[in-house]
């Protein structure tokens, strides 16, 4: 049994590269949850909203960013927010654009997903274990999370101050039905490479959103990614290719929308989290993807799955 069992929280939030914290919300306290698959990346900070209801945060690279994107423990973090009773995710990740009407500071919402990374990231619960199981993940974000969240999102950058812009002067957008690259880095992508996901039908490119999708769908927990674009990646033929200080020129200004974003969903998201609507088609939707039960399988194996689904593995 966790530690942080009966926390109670319904909703996490994953900061990813300039999101270290959350604003505005009242701290209290720090739960660093051992799971089966290790420690997260960070404590995990569960702090109040002003109705007193409460949220988890964490940091994916840690709160001093210490962690590249290739050894984010996904596992532990996802096992870790569940185990606190958490049931939708909106996880925050800098992206890259592939396409020009992607600019720096606007908000994707992706619902694609290309895996790029190289096998080098665990990327199931299930793997080391004698049960076999295969989770649904051709729409790998959580869709009418995504639908709930996209005029929201429009409407915190509609009310954005101008001296809030990334860009100067560049009102920043929402785009959705977007399709996100993950590729492995951490060296950014060559030239050729970054055309070559264009012609794929790629429209953001990160190196975080997979495995954690993966394992937020194995751990049937609503995954939605709020992508903000830094940079236009290497593509652009008469620019120069992406770098880390062209990335840094808009991590904070995307950082602070995203904290106005975070403020303005989390009370209602809770509210749904808990009415369990808008969750649906995450809720039960590994019941059939677990191969049926055999005598081979281990039972120190269905123990450890029982902390990321105990419906199944009681
Ligand atoms: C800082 S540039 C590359 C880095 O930024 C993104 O991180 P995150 O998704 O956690 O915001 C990207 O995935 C890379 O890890
Ligand atoms: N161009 C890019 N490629 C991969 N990950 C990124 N994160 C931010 N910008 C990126």
């Amino acid at each position: 049994m966790s530690s942080s069992e009966g926390e109670n929280v319904l909703v996490g939030v994953i900061g990813g590269s300039g999101l270290y914290h959350l604003d505005n919300l009242t701290f209290l306290k720090h739960v660093n949850p051992e799971t089966p698959w290790g420690f997260p990346s960070s404590p995990i900070t569960i702090c109040a909203l002003p109705s007193g209801t409460k949220v988890a945060f964490l940091a994916r690279h840690g709160p001093g960013h210490t962690i590249p994107p290739s050894s984010v423990p996904a596992r532990a973090n996802i096992a870790a927010l569940k185990s606190l009773g958490v049931r939708a995710i909106l996880a925050f990740s800098a992206v890259g654009s592939l396409r020009e009407e992607l600019a720096p500071g606007d908000f994707v919402l992706p619902t694609q997903i290309i895996d790029r990374t190289k096998g080098v990231r665990p990327a199931s619960f299930f793997e080391g274990t004698t049960v076999v199981a295969h989770a649904a993940f051709g729409d790998p974000f959580a869709m009418r999370l995504v639908r709930w969240l996209e005029g929201r999102v429009q409407k915190v950058l509609d009310s954005a101050q101008p001296d809030e812009y990334a860009v100067e002067g560049k009102k920043p957008q929402v785009h959705t039905d977007r399709c996100i690259v993950c590729m492995e880095g951490p060296q950014f992508s060559t030239r050729a490479e970054s055309k070559m996901y264009r012609m794929w039908g790629g429209d953001v490119i990160n190196m975080s959103v997979l495995p954690e999708a993966k394992l937020a769908r194995e751990a049937e927990l609503g995954y939605a990614l709020i992508a903000t674009v830094t940079d236009y990646d290497s593509w652009r033929e008469n620019e120069n290719p992406v770098t880390a200080a062209e990335v840094f020129k808009t991590l904070s200004a995307n950082a602070k929308m995203s904290r106005h974003v975070a403020a303005a969903v989390l009370e209602d998201l809770n509210a749904a989290a808990a009415q369990g609507d808008l969750l649906t088609e995450e809720i039960g939707s590994m019941k059939f993807s677990i191969m049926p039960r055999s005598e081979q399988q281990k039972e120190e194996d269905r123990k450890k799955l029982s902390y990321i689904l105990p419906t199944y593995f009681q």
